[in-house]
């Protein structure tokens, strides 16, 4: 039996699975923690992973791997491969300055969006580059080369300490403003319009393109950003949209077409197979519900059952989730705000109700836009470690009006990396077939009053 594993350095944490290639039946699994912080050393990815390495029971036995991560980090390398400086991570908004500096000296939203596809919003990796050069020049100075949180780990599982090694995926390439899906090409230019001067650059790698070797001699594939290898992961077919709910809240789908978003609101990223992921992306999703536990001093399964205790629409109590700023809508320094306070609101149920709905509407709205730059929705995916509650799973088909589909309880990201590494040890236009285990479906009717009073809110 070949084995191969995947790897997911999420936010908040590493998942290693190990696989059987062919049926994709799980055979190990390891997980580490990662530190808390918006700001935060590779170091500290690469220790979480031998980690969980070592819990899954090490790699020497597998035939392939691969690494999916959290996009858009900066990992910023001097000439000797050295880590210049803590990474800045997707949802650190310090260059939100810098992003709106891009739109207006390239000449506007539509200009990015013809360029590369996506827009700047603090969250991509060239708006990082640009506040590096403005605020810690003299770290600036030492760079000589950049890549993403995925490459450098893929990088250092190779043992390879060149630069010339570093190697990507088309999927984390097209998050960084300087590299086209449309055209699969660098554009040098823009970098050298952010940063001030070009960088060393990893190779972008087609689907089952080989980014180097384990010691046993196993190839590693390409890696994916993790959005990207979800959909790999969850086997998402036509008219399938997926939301992930983890750290980031995101809607997704697989698509022939680049969107063209002059908004910036759908960004058009590249998926793992060689054609477009167009997304929506916030900023608030999992911690929202972690933070209204504990506000209630209460545990996730005790926050669903206050959530599904309290009436549809909370009685009008609202909670906007803007707790880290957010990103889409691209308001960088907002916080979360509650309204519809009342005597008969102030109970635990309503309040965990509000976070729910709040988080799902603001969801709701990325898939409305999704939908009308030519997605199409039939039903919705659920995955991520918020699609855990069980308030998530049966309030979400109301607010997104379609049924919502999810498969049981896994890590869909690591899984997506580890069809990848099975895909590259057979080759082929299209990755291995797995059975997939069947999901569970929750469907509800709409209740669009509860979007309008969010919508109303949020302003
Ligand atoms: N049963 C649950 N209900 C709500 N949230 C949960 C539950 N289980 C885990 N979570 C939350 O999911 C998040 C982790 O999800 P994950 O998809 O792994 O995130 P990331 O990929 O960003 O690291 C954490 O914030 C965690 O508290
Ligand atoms: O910024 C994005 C996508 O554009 C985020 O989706 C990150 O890729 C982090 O993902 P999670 O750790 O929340 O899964």
């Amino acid at each position: 039996m070949a084995l191969v594993a995947g790897i997911d350095s999420s936010t908040q944490s590493c998942k290693v699975v190990i696989r059987d290639a062919e049926t994709g039946k799980l055979v190990r699994q390891g997980r580490a923690a990662h530190p808390d912080g918006t700001e935060v050393h590779p170091d500290a990815w690469w220790t979480a992973l031998r980690q969980a390495i070592e819990e899954a029971g090490g790699l020497d036995d597998v035939a392939a791997a691969s690494v999916a991560g959290q996009q858009h980090g900066m990992v910023a390398l001097d000439e000797n491969g050295e880590v210049v400086r803590p990474a800045l991570l997707w949802n650190d908004t310090r260059s939100a300055g810098a992003a709106a500096d891009l739109i207006a000296e390239l000449g506007g939203g539509a200009a990015w969006a013809d360029a590369v596809g996506i827009v700047p919003v603090a969250s991509f990796t060239l708006t990082k580059l640009r506040w590096l050069a403005r605020h810690e020049p003299a770290n600036a100075a030492r760079v000589a080369a950049v890549c993403l949180p995925h490459d450098w780990l893929t990088w250092k599982l190779s043992g390879s300490t060149s630069l010339s090694d570093l190697r990507t995926d088309r999927s984390d390439a097209s998050g960084t403003l300087y590299w086209s899906a449309k055209t699969n090409e660098y554009r040098r230019d823009l970098l050298e319009l952010g940063f001030g001067r070009d960088l060393i650059l990893p190779e972008v790698l087609g689907p089952t393109g080989i980014a180097g070797h384990l010691p046993n001699g196993a190839p590693l594939g390409p890696g994916a950003g993790d959005n990207a290898s979800a959909a790999l992961g969850t086997g998402a077919a036509p008219g399938d949209v997926i939301v992930s709910i983890g750290t980031s809240g995101t809607v997704f789908a697989s698509s022939e077409v680049s969107p063209n978003d002059p908004t910036g609101t759908v960004a058009g990223f590249a998926d793992t197979t060689g054609r477009f992921l167009p997304i929506v992306v916030t900023l608030n999703a999992a911690r929202v519900l972690d933070a209204a536990a504990r506000l209630l001093n209460v545990d996730h399964e005790e926050l669903s059952r206050l959530a599904l205790s309290a009436p549809a629409g909370a009685d009008g109590l609202v909670l906007v989730p803007y707790l880290e700023g957010e990103r889409t809508p691209n308001r960088p320094d907002a916080t979360g705000t509650i309204q519809g306070l009342t005597l008969r609101t102030s109970t635990p149920a309503h309040l965990a109700r509000a976070a729910v709905e709040g988080m799902l509407c603001a969801l709701a709205d990325g898939l409305d836009a999704l939908t009308a730059s030519g997605a199409v929705a039939d039903r919705i995916v659920l995955v991520g470690g918020g699609a855990r509650s069980e308030a998530v799973r049966r309030i979400a088909p109301a607010l997104f009006g379609k049924p919502v589909v999810v498969p049981p309880p896994g890590e869909y990201v690591a899984d997506g990396a580890a069809r990848q590494a099975a895909w590259v040890t057979v080759g082929g236009d299209l990755p291995p077939v797995w059975s997939a285990e069947t999901p569970e479906v929750y469907e509800a009717d709409s209740v669009p009053s509860i979007r309008e009073q969010y919508a109303t809110a949020r302003g």
